[in-house]
């Protein structure tokens, strides 16, 4: 059976401090935050997810982008170290949490840096963005975890975004999602189609047809409701004043042993 339980962080007192790489830092309401966080915990919630909330991480702004701190692979949790150093504070905490779950745990080690921004799934393929927050000995001590575990490790360039799910996400059959313009090498992908908005690159498969997306990109829902997907909106415009997105804001675990 599998399982279909989420992490969440609740976001810092700290989130306006956040970094900025692309784009120009813009005024985060802490409050709308807050309510807009909840929202999309809901949203979770409604289509069937168990979300666990990982201890908050008060004194570290970006926590709540809780993705970027592990990635999954079947029952074995990578426990990423981050490209930023204001963010490696952030791992313990989701450590603690997907051990508790009962995962088996791995890490990556200095020189290494890898944040889970960078990992895109589909099926046993895994894209790994190599690009700002991603390094080289990343890229390969995440194929020395997973590809004897049956993945199959995929490297691409990112240059024009933070991470390659700014870039890239993919729909419930496989076919890659991006924006050309922020996309370095669309060919690398077989069955790709183009959005006409950043933001709408990015989904969260909630399960069935259903495909949680950001507001901020209403002419790519419009294409895929017309696609027979089924799009469930949530307002995160304080998180992508911060470069976040809907992938960011949580870690799937869809495949627990336990
Ligand atoms: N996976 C993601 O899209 N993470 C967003 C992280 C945003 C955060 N402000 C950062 O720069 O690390």
């Amino acid at each position: 059976m599998p399982s279909k339980k989420a992490l969440v962080r609740r976001p810092s007192p700290r989130l306006a401090e956040g970094l900025v790489t692309h784009i120009e830092r813009e005024r985060v309401d802490a409050d709308l935050a807050v309510e807009q966080w909840e929202a999309y915990v809901t949203a979770l919630r409604a289509h069937g997810w168990d979300t666990i909330e990982v201890d908050p991480a008060d004194d570290c702004p970006d926590s709540v982008f809780v993705e970027d701190t592990v990635v999954m692979y079947r029952n074995v949790a990578l426990t990423a170290r981050p490209g930023a150093e204001s963010r490696r504070a952030e791992t313990a905490g989701v450590e603690e949490a997907v051990a508790g779950l009962g995962c088996s745990v791995n890490w990556i080690w200095e020189p290494g840096t890898l944040e889970g921004g960078d990992v895109l799934k589909i099926g046993d393929t895994v894209y790994v963005g190599r690009g700002g927050r991603t390094n080289a000995a990343g890229v390969q001590q995440l194929r020395a975890a997973f590809e004897p575990l049956g993945a199959r490790v995929v490297a691409a360039p990112v240059s024009k975004v933070l991470h390659l799910k700014s870039a890239v996400t993919a729909l419930p059959d496989g076919t890659v999602i991006g924006h050309i313009p922020k996309m370095d090498t669309p060919s690398l992908f077989a069955r790709f189609l183009p959005v006409p908005e950043e933001a709408g690159a990015h989904v969260v498969l909630l399960g069935g047809d259903k495909l949680l997306m950001a507001a901020s990109a209403p002419k790519t829902a419009e294409l895929f409701s017309d696609l027979g997907y089924e799009p469930v909106v949530v307002d995160i415009s304080e998180f992508e004043k911060l470069e976040g997105c809907v992938t960011c804001l949580s870690v799937r675990l869809r495949e627990l042993y336990a």
